[in-house]
């Protein structure tokens, strides 16, 4: 088996050397997938796995635009269309100076697993700029937004690929972006998701992602008689993800530790609660500061500059933040302290090491292709909602969200538990998400 894998990963990095991070998840499907495609003869032979690695499109673009002062920068704009076999392209867009075609090829190749889990007809795609928005006024923004959308709309639509948010792009950017297609196509239609209440967007969609993390945590711990009640919980990030995993672990009982961002965490023993988590979010939501400034608030509180949160002793870690954020050493530390579930809210914040050393250590590991599925999920029921023209209440696309974050548990269970008992729910996400997609591969024939 492992000449196989090692045949197919040959193949692929031929194709793809420079592309670290697109390399690393797909090494990570490959070894659970192909021992699995061996074992299952009707796909056997097809090379789906090698045709589901290719992305279906690559578009990649200029986006010029003039900041405040009237000069004119250039920014490199993508989408990566990677498989629309169940249905129409969907994943959102990250604006950050990291982003490049390995990055979003990996979060694209990801997503054609999650969605493909959600049980929702939706293909996996994901796009994005090297364009930062830190430290632009909302004028700048807008004008960014409005440039790459000038280019992206000729791409997308709402039955062939529907964008929605990532790191850099929130309901400012999803606004000015829907503003632009609305323009320049002349229809209002469901285009995108994220999109604000009052302009056909859901109820939920922003806190999905977080939320969604934890039901996921919680439905693990409750297969060990277990629960956030009473447990500490270390969060990394601070964005659109990580608050709303803190709220629903506050919701849950838990008590939340830590927040961070890209220049350091915030540690505070006494707890991170609703009225200090509501600071938060006016912090980085409307006043966009840097989570440094939480001990100014609360000088209890600690900072810890350009460190990850890890080394803080915890029963639960969400790692909320960015990919490749928590290594293998991050991970001993976690296990020493007693730390029993590690829920990624992120996409791929665990290195392979730090995997590897979770899956010895038999503690509860969820990848994001599962945990943090409930984000495109309810991306998934907005676009229900606008095809049907109506609008669920909060209560309605919660229950939904908290009964897809289940089926994906189960699911998981299904096919990652082994003999011993132990759910390997890596191996579990990757075959269930792969499954669904490839039956439809076979029965659409080799195109
Ligand atoms: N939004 C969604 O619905 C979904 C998001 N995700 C994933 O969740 C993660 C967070 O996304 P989201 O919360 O939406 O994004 P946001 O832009 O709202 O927040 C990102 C957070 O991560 C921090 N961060 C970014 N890069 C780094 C880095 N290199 N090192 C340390 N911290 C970093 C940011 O800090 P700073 O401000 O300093 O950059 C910020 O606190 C991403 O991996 C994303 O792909 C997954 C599913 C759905
Ligand atoms: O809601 C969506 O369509 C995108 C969510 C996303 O980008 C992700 O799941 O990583």
């Amino acid at each position: 088996m492992e000449a196989k894998i090692k045949a197919f990963m040959d193949e692929v990095k031929a194709r793809n050397g420079h592309e670290p991070e697109f390399i690393q998840a797909v090494q990570e499907v490959a070894e659970t997938v192909i021992p699995y495609i061996a074992q299952h003869e009707i796909y056997n032979g097809k090379n789906i796995l090698l045709r589901m690695v290719e992305p279906e499109r690559l578009i990649s673009f200029r986006v010029a635009w003039v900041d405040d002062d009237g000069e004119i920068h250039v920014n490199r704009g993508y989408r990566i269309q990677m498989n629309s076999a169940i249905g129409p392209y969907k994943g959102g867009l990250r604006f950050h100076p990291t982003v490049n075609a390995s990055v979003l090829k990996f979060l694209a190749f990801e997503q054609v697993f999650k969605n493909s889990l959600t049980t929702l007809p939706m293909g996996g795609g994901k796009g994005g700029s090297d364009f930062d928005p830190k430290g632009k006024s909302d004028d700048e923004v807008m004008r960014f937004c409005h440039a790459f959308m000038t280019e992206l709309c000729r791409h997308i639509g709402p039955n062939t690929d529907v964008p929605a948010g990532d790191i850099g792009v929130g309901a400012r950017e999803i606004g000015f972006l829907f503003g632009a297609y609305k323009k320049i196509r002349n229809e209002f239609t469901g285009v995108l998701t994220g999109k604000g209440l009052s302009w056909g967007g859901s109820l939920i969609r922003p806190e999905a992602t977080g939320y969604g993390t934890v039901y996921f945590a919680d439905s693990m711990l409750k297969t060990r008689d277990e629960s956030f009640e009473g447990k500490n919980v270390v969060i990394s990030g601070s964005g659109n993800v990580a608050q709303y995993a803190a709220e629903k672990v506050l919701h849950l009982g838990g008590k939340v530790l830590t927040l961070s961002d890209s220049g350091g965490y915030i540690y505070d023993k006494e707890g991170i609660d609703e009225e200090k988590l509501a600071w938060v979010m006016d912090l980085k939501n409307n006043k966009r500061g840097r989570i440094s400034e939480y001990v100014d608030q609360y000088p209890n509180a600690e900072y810890h500059k350009g460190k990850a949160p890890w080394e803080v002793p915890c029963d639960i870690a969400l790692p909320c933040a960015t990919q490749n954020e928590l290594n293998g050493d991050h991970a001993k530390t976690l296990l020493k302290n007693g730390c029993m579930c590690v829920s990624e809210g992120a996409n791929m914040p665990s290195t392979p090491e730090a995997i590897h050393a979770f899956h010895e250590a038999r503690i509860l590991f969820a990848p994001g292709k599962a945990s943090n599925a409930g984000g495109v999920a309810t991306s998934g029921l907005e676009m229900s909602q606008n095809s049907l023209r109506i609008s669920w209440t909060r209560s309605e696309v919660d229950d939904r969200l908290k009964g897809i974050m289940n089926d994906i548990h189960n699911s998981c269970i299904e096919y990652g538990k082994e003999d011993n008992g132990y759910c390997n729910y890596v191996k579990g996400a990757n075959i269930a998400g792969f499954v669904k997609v490839a039956d439809a591969m076979l029965a659409q024939g080799v195109i």
